[in-house]
């Protein structure tokens, strides 16, 4: 069937305008004459395409590089060591801030320097407000994360402080989500509120500005109707072919193994002011209009972090995941310095006739003797045989499987897997990768000591069947649709329900975040009782997200899909159970 998943989900705006084109945003700048411009950048911006375009539009009679008033690198390095570690894959979560980048002797000498400046000075890069912190004129270049993981993959982009272009990805990424993203994200909510515009340079010599004013009323609309985050599809060892047909992916790439489709840290979020698109962060939404999107309790309790997360796990002609197991919350908040852990569950959203899990153990594992066969199997490249340790479950499409941190899991080959986990993602310990080479044509990181301090033992194969495999109890039902909980263990802080329906069902946030995906029919549209949002439209595997403030809200089958069977899955926050899963 072909295609209509919609890859560029944008949000329109109504009532501000967007200057796009290096041209046009210049001659705006020009505007209010000002003598000194700041303008401030999130690490991964192209600094030099900034610098170029300034000095040819503005012709400066000063350019500050903000690199020139920073510590040495090797102070820096120095600096982040304790926080990106020596660990290949993980880090401890920094306390730094922006200011400690900077060497205050040096912004004292380019302060005086620039009131010594008769014409117009122009500060650019991370930090640039800290330089000219009473500039007349401040603008935010922004960057989403995905962007910036590309870049680091193209070696055009480095670590904040750092000239790293052509290290690993694996340590520019660890480095960047220990460090750069949190010191940046810091900044950020201190520092975006003060610019007079935001500027987007995503897609390069193709930039756009709007002013704050009209980014804070764009996120301000966006807490008041159902959206959707920009979705990125990442290819992998064990990916398979599924995601590339449903989601219209580039048809030449060996596989796709994740899509992201609402993980707001690292998405981006599209607005549409006219015929322009700009493109801003997802995780802007959620640090500038926290309440409204997440609900009191749900912020109270993790703060401005959006705590679900919805991501695809492609193996159709594929491979396993790694056999894998993810920290206790005591284990992730004192190795890694991170407040809640990954719990996650995996809703089978397809799945061939031969597709499987591995679950929990099996009832006499010799926890000894499991260990010793995967150090054996990393060292001496032996293989792991894990049907003797581990159960192995038959999965069909549908079932919607629980896997609380500490339990060995994994998915396997010839399935599709939507995840609905809580957020933290990358803190996957991987016991056992099948002897198999990455993309790179290296093995990937085992983490077996971490591992071996996590297994949950006793979560054998009555334990699983009894406590996490499939369950699910029906709810409520009505004309034309029937809604069940699925899925999550009782130590969850994730609810999902999820309704069966031919007609419309009536919905309600109860003042909690929804998260929701179309995992049966074609198109559905989502509406509201009173008509405070447009009627939205949502297609097969799509993931939307229900702000909190919204409240009432009502889905039936639209389209090709009216009067037939459609199904979703709606994810929320159990706000009784945060102050359990989450560590201050
Ligand atoms: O890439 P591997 O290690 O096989 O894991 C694949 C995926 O497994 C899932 O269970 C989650 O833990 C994901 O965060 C992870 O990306």
């Amino acid at each position: 069937m072909k295609s209509n998943f919609n890859k560029f989900p944008v949000i329109e705006i109504k009532g501000h305008a967007c200057f796009a084109g290096w041209e046009h945003i210049i001659e705006q700048l020009k505007e209010s004459k000002p003598k000194v411009i700041a303008i401030e950048c999130y690490p991964g911006v192209y600094v030099e395409e900034l610098i170029n375009s300034v000095k040819e539009g503005l012709n400066p009679e000063l350019l500050i590089n903000t690199v020139q008033a920073m510590k040495s690198e090797e102070q820096i390095a120095a600096m982040v060591q304790p926080y990106v570690t020596d660990d290949p894959v993980f880090g401890y979560m920094t306390s730094l801030t922006l200011e400690d980048y900077f060497d205050f002797g040096k912004i004292k000498y380019f302060k005086s320097h620039i009131s010594e400046i008769k014409g117009c000075t122009v500060i650019i890069g991370p930090g640039a407000t800290l330089i000219a912190d009473e500039a007349d004129l401040s603008l935010y270049a922004d960057m989403p994360r995905w962007e910036i993981q590309m870049r680091f993959r193209k070696d055009t982009a480095c670590n904040l402080g750092r000239t790293n272009y052509t290290d690993s990805f694996a340590y520019q990424y660890k480095h960047a989500y220990f460090v750069d993203w949190r010191v940046s994200d810091h900044y950020k909510k201190q520092i975006l509120s003060k610019c007079q515009f935001l500027l987007d340079t995503t897609i390069p010599h193709q930039p756009k500005m709007i002013s704050t004013s009209a980014l804070f009323d764009a996120l301000k609309q966006t807490v008041n109707t159902p959206f959707r985050v920009v979705p990125f599809f990442d290819p992998g060892p064990w990916g398979g072919q599924w995601l590339k047909e449903v989601c219209d992916l580039d048809r030449s790439l060996p596989n796709y193994a994740w899509g992201f489709d609402c993980v707001p840290e690292e998405n981006s979020l599209l607005l549409g002011f006219g015929n322009h698109v700009v493109e801003i962060p997802s995780s802007n939404l959620v640090f500038f209009q926290p309440e409204a999107l997440l609900g009191r309790e749900v912020y109270e309790g993790f703060g401005d972090e959006f705590p679900i997360r919805f991501d695809f796990l492609d193996t159709m002609e594929g491979g396993n995941l790694s056999l894998q197991v993810h920290p206790l919350k005591e284990y992730i908040k004192e190795k890694f310095g991170m407040t809640y852990t990954q719990d996650e569950s995996y809703y089978m959203l397809d799945a061939k006739e031969d597709a499987f899990v591995y679950l929990g153990l099996k009832e006499n594992v010799d926890p000894e003797l499991m260990m010793k066969e995967l150090e054996a199997a990393q060292s001496n490249q032996i293989p792991f045989y894990a049907e003797k340790h581990v159960q192995k479950w038959p999965v069909r499409k549908h079932d919607h499987v629980s896997i609380p941190a500490g339990t060995v899991h994994c998915s396997g080959a010839n399935s599709v897997v939507l995840e609905i986990s809580a957020t933290p993602y990358i803190f996957t310990f991987k016991l056992w990768d099948w002897g198999r080479m990455g993309l790179d044509g290296k093995p990937r990181s085992i983490s077996l000591a971490h591992g071996k301090n996590v297994i949950q033992w006793d979560r054998t194969t009555s334990w699983t069947k009894e406590n996490i495999l499939n369950l699910r109890e029906p709810v409520a039902e009505g004309d034309g649709w029937r809604e069940e909980r699925t899925g999550l263990d009782k130590l969850s802080f994730i609810e999902t329900r999820r309704h069966w329906f031919t007609k419309k069902v009536v919905h309600h946030t109860e003042g909690v975040v929804n998260v929701l995906n179309l995992v049966d029919g074609r198109e559905i549209i989502i509406e509201s009782p009173d008509h405070l949002f447009e009627p939205y439209v949502i297609h097969y595997a799509e993931t939307f997200i229900v702000p909190a403030h919204v409240g009432a809200y009502t889905i039936s089958p639209h389209g090709e899909s009216e009067g037939k069977e459609c199904v979703t899955i709606k994810a929320s926050v159990r706000t009784q159970m945060i102050s359990q899963k989450v560590l201050k």
